[in-house]
């Protein structure tokens, strides 16, 4: 064992490892209509065995991840960086405007986005760079990339994957 740099993987995925969101993609000059998904969440850890051989704690990778799903749930997925929406906050809302179409949402159904759109590529994105930022607190030496999957629908998931230093 001692010198093993046999790469293997670990993942998660079902169980809670989910969200039921609503949100609006703008793509090809339009903005969708505002709809919802039961996106599903899976993850998975690349790497070499630590001293107690594992690659990553299954339940502290599910703990991580439910924590970060939980504060996406049941609430419009806001991208704060969109460069086509006019977003304007007030203490209690968020205005939300494309062309003709105003939307208001209390602040407190609103998961606060820093990304430029809510596509299911750039949700794998958040999630991945959030997950990573809590996995800085373990030792995580001997992981190679992470990988998140968000599924919108059974046909249809996107992947970000972030290369660890190993
Ligand atoms: N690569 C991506 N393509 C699309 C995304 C995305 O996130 N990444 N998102 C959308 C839309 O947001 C939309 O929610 C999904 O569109 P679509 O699958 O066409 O619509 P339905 O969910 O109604 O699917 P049906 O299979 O027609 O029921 C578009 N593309």
């Amino acid at each position: 064992m001692a010198g093993e740099r046999i790469q293997r993987k670990v993942k998660i995925e079902g169980g809670y490892l989910k969200f039921s969101s609503a949100h609006f993609i703008t793509y090809g000059g339009k903005c969708e209509r505002l709809h919802g998904h039961n996106y599903g969440v899976r993850v998975e850890a690349e790497g070499t065995l630590n001293q107690d051989r594992l690659v990553f704690d299954f339940t502290v990778l599910k703990r991580l991840t439910k924590d970060i799903c939980r504060s996406l749930d049941h609430r419009f997925l806001l991208p704060l960086q969109n460069p086509h929406l006019q977003l304007k906050q007030t203490e209690e809302n968020w205005e939300i405007v494309y062309q003709e179409k105003r939307y208001l949402f209390p602040k407190e159904d609103v998961a606060e986005l820093p990304i430029d759109n809510s596509t299911a590529e750039r949700l794998a994105e958040y999630i991945c760079n959030e997950l990573c930022k809590q996995l800085a607190s373990f030792d995580i030496s001997n992981l190679t990339s992470i990988t998140v999957g968000v599924e919108e629908a059974p046909t249809q998931m996107a992947y970000y994957s972030l290369t660890l230093q190993g």
